[in-house]
């Protein structure tokens, strides 16, 4: 069976007369097979919505092949477009109309049977509600309302940027059952999330991206497991000497992280050299363990991401990897 959405070697860059060009995509690759929950992950500015824009056919890219349900975008998009349920932008709604009318209007103009419109809203939990007006809703509300719009012409690929923006913790819970509900019954959904742990929860396969290019993809289990044992967590007898063994470190070619009462150390062959390397400053080891891993660090580890004392990162200061190679960056 043909992967559900296909995209290799995208290309987009921005240009405009007063800030020149800026290339937001980098020779991207993305596969979402039939039938998963598919995290789509980076750090702001990476590349996210671009690359949902360019797929939805409303950004021409430079450069790349793209497919949607097995036919070429953007020329299928008129066929393939209705079984495509997408919330790429947050969508409007008219202030005065209820959730259930504003409903209505759309499967109205989507030739979408009105029974729909009272499954979608029992769907999302929007049901007691429904007849209140739009303009007295909540942020995740509004975002229920949006993935209820989205269901109406029940897709095969249902594509969600940020769908837990603005949820509660019940809500987001809620969203999770209601995601992978979907799923179960054969739609594929594709979601852009920058809650990692909720990613983890829900998505059966990953695709993270920085600065334009695809840096980690495949099963959350083997992006797991594929980033075990890559750091290790290094306390000192003396927690005073944390900056300063941090530096030493940094300067013999690790990657370190900085927390409260220890350094977490990545780019290192084995956990010895971090003892050793340390020992030979005069700085002593008090507990060394391996960096527990979740999807959170890897993503940090992986687009160089996470805060470091005394910085206020930027949003371009991500890493530049090149295109990913079975499962991993380089
Ligand atoms: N219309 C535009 N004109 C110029 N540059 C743009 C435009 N839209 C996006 N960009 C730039 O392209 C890059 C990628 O932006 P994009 O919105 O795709 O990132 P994102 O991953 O969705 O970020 P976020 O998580 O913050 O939503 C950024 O550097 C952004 O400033």
């Amino acid at each position: 069976m043909p992967a559900v959405l296909e995209i290799s070697g995208l290309e987009k860059t921005y240009r405009s007369r007063r800030r020149g060009a800026r290339k937001a995509l980098d020779g991207f690759d993305m596969v979402v097979e039939s039938g998963e929950v598919h995290g789509f992950l980076g750090p702001n500015g990476s590349g996210k919505t671009t690359t949902l824009r360019t797929l939805l056919g409303l950004i021409t890219p430079n450069g790349g092949t793209m497919t949607l349900l097995g036919q070429r975008v953007p020329a299928a998009l008129p066929h393939v477009a209705r079984r495509v349920g997408a919330i790429v932008e947050s969508p409007q709604f008219f202030p005065n109309f209820s959730a259930r009318d504003t409903l209505s209007l759309l499967a109205d103009a989507g030739g979408v049977n009105k029974q729909r419109v009272t499954e979608v809203l029992e769907q999302v939990g929007l049901r007691d509600r429904a007849k209140e007006r739009v303009g007295t809703y909540s942020l995740g509300m509004k975002q229920r309302l949006a993935v209820a719009s989205a269901l109406l012409k029940q897709p095969d690929l249902l594509i969600l940027d940020e769908p837990a923006n603005g949820l509660d913790p019940g809500g987001i819970r809620e969203m999770r059952t209601l995601m992978r509900g979907l799923a179960a019954s054969g739609m594929t959904v594709v979601l852009s999330s920058h809650i990692l742990g909720e990613v983890q929860l829900i998505c059966d396969s990953v695709t993270i991206i920085s600065r334009g290019r695809r840096v980690a993809y495949g099963p959350v289990a083997d992006v797991l497991a594929q980033h075990a044992g890559a750091g290790v967590t290094v306390k000192l007898e003396s927690a005073d000497d944390l900056s300063a063994a941090a530096e030493v470190l940094i300067a013999a070619g690790a990657r370190v992280t900085p927390e409260a009462d220890r350094l977490v150390v990545s780019n290192v062959e084995k956990p010895a050299w971090v003892t050793r390397t340390l020992a030979e400053k005069g700085y002593f080891v008090s507990e060394l363990a391996p960096v527990k891993v979740d999807l959170e660090s890897v993503f940090l580890e992986l687009t160089q991401t996470a805060p470091v004392a005394g910085q206020a990162r930027q949003v371009d200061d991500s890493a530049v990897a090149a295109p990913a190679q079975g499962g991993w960056g380089v």
